[in-house]
């Protein structure tokens, strides 16, 4: 395939004439006569001094700092110099507080140079790691190929990843594996598509695209926007009659209920989808994005029905939570809000679900959300069966849609505990206290919302509202007070009014 050079790939992505390399010139002082030859021919074939160019541009008006590989010279491999070259550039842009756009391309560490350059992974993830600890967002586009050290440390830490269609992406070498073992690797494993269906990348997407998806995924990852909404009117305070939980339950369960897609559709701007664990594993039932959610920037983490026409949907598995995990690090580490949407039949109940650490991913979901430093809201949206529903709860402000409802596991579940058969689910369900209005009178929901005509933008304009008071309250102060609430919980200090059983 036709590869981008560095510096096309540099002006595919930043405004015209917005260049400005950071690079500083680099000497060839090797002693070694034939590796000085190889980086004289690179020189003069490229018109470059190394094999990774640095610098800053604008990407539709925003400073971004950008580091990318030429592979044309000596496979993009990185030996000292292009490991102190990218070492200083990501610095640079920590230093300057700008995001950093990382586009490799390359046969990883520079063989010539042996195994101090192969430690040069250590630095570059180093400088990298202080880059996103510092806050900053650190994108990360695969081009054609990509290997070695390279994937191994600055191409593999991104807190989002796109690739080039058709590209090339793997550790090993296919030249190495073949030399090595003397077959070919398997055709269709390191390839791009194949990364993004195992959830290691978020997108597959053409240079050509780059510039749009790294201003929108910069739009929220900067946090832009966020005036807050507070002369929005916000809905009226629930009254009228309380719903039973039959009603609740039938009516969360009825088919074309608003799901998190449609409500993003109703008010969500900016998204960026996000895929998987970046680990191996994906689960289409967790819905994962970065977003401006009515005018707020947040990652979105949600229970994703899908366009399932089973009441039940799609369950959700222990890879979905892993990846809710990865969204709880992104908001932890950028600081942004973090919106929960809880809209689930139950978790998947598989042998391998079971093997795959359901129960413990629900427990790590719990820890890690409840001592978030970031703001977090949780929506119920509709069902909310069981550890799953649960695993996205604990936030610091809880929203319910009038008929969402939180019960330990589904009420058939509860009703065959009980009573050995599940016909006595929705008596059983009254008993438990699941209804919202229930679960406001717990302290374990703050507001209810109506389920009238204006459903989703009523529920936008109030989201708008918590995410936006919940950004503006001290960071200690709020995490102090989420522990206290979830610590309350049951002891007489957290309930208000006393719902009657429905
Ligand atoms: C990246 C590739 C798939 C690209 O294949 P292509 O057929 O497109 O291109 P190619 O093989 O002709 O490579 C183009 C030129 O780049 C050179 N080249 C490639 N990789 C290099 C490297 N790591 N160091 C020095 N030179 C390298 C090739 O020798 C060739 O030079 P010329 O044109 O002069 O012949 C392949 O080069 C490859 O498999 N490289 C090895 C990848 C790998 O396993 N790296 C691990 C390194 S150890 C490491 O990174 C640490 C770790 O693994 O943790």
């Amino acid at each position: 395939m036709k590869r981008a050079s560095a510096l096309e790939l540099v002006r595919a992505v930043v405004d015209p004439g917005s260049w400005r390399s950071w690079d500083e010139p680099v000497a060839v002082t090797t002693p070694d006569a034939a590796y000085r030859d190889d980086l004289l021919a690179a020189r003069e074939r490229t018109g470059l001094d190394e094999s990774v160019v640095t610098g800053e541009g604008l990407v539709r008006g925003r400073r971004v700092a950008v580091v990318a590989c030429e592979f044309r010279f000596l496979g993009g491999s990185i030996g000292v110099a292009a490991g102190e070259r990218l070492v200083r550039a990501v610095e640079r842009a920590t230093e300057e507080r700008l995001p950093l756009l990382a586009a490799p391309a390359s046969g990883g560490t520079r063989m010539q140079e042996g195994t101090i350059a192969f430690l040069q992974m250590v630095k570059v993830a180093a400088a990298i790691t202080d880059h996103k600890a510092a806050g900053l967002p650190y994108l990360v586009y695969l081009r054609h190929p990509t290997t070695g050290g390279v994937l191994a440390s600055w191409g593999s830490l991104g807190h989002v990843t796109a690739a080039e269609p058709g590209a090339l992406i793997g550790f090993l070498g296919p030249r190495v594996h073949e030399a090595l073992y003397g077959e070919e690797f398997p055709s269709g494993v390191q390839v791009a598509e194949n990364l993004l269906a195992h959830g290691l990348v978020d997108a597959v997407l053409p240079p050509g695209m780059l510039s749009e998806r790294v201003a929108t995924a910069l739009a929220v990852l900067c946090k832009d926007g966020a005036a807050p909404s507070s002369g929005d009117r916000l809905p009226a305070s629930p009254s009228g009659p309380v719903p039973s939980a039959e009603e609740s339950i039938r009516a969360s369960r009825r088919p074309g209920r608003p799901g998190v897609r449609e409500l993003l559709a109703a008010c969500a701007t900016d998204i960026t989808p996000l895929s998987g664990t970046g680990a191996g594993e994906r689960d289409p039932g967790l819905l994962l994005a970065l977003a401006h959610v009515a005018g707020t920037p947040c990652v979105v983490l949600a229970h994703d029905r899908g366009s399932s026409p089973s009441a039940h949907g799609q369950a959700l598995g222990p890879a979905g939570l892993r990846a809710a995990r990865r969204g709880m690090r992104i908001a932890a580490e950028l600081d942004l809000p973090l919106l929960t949407v809880v809209d689930t039949a139950g978790a998947a109940l598989s042998r391998e679900a079971e093997e795959g650490g359901l129960a413990g991913e629900i427990a790590r979901c719990l820890a890690d959300l409840v001592n978030l430093p970031a703001p977090t809201l949780c929506l119920l949206l509709g069902q909310g069966a069981g550890g799953a529903a649960l695993a996205l709860l604990p936030a610091d402000r809880v929203v319910a849609a009038r008929h969402a409802w939180l019960s330990p596991l589904p009420p058939e579940g509860a009703s065959a505990i009980l009573h050995r058969t599940t016909d006595r689910a929705y008596e059983v369900a009254g008993r438990q206290g699941v209804r919202s209005a229930d679960l406001l009178a717990n302290g374990i929901v703050d507001r209810i919302v109506e389920e009238g005509p204006d459903f989703l933008a009523n529920l936008g304009r109030v989201l708008g509202a918590e995410l936006a008071a919940l950004r503006s309250r001290d960071r200690d102060e709020r995490r102090a007070s989420r522990r206290a609430r979830y610590r309350r919980l049951g002891t007489s200090a957290a309930s208000s009014t006393a719902f009657p059983p429905s």
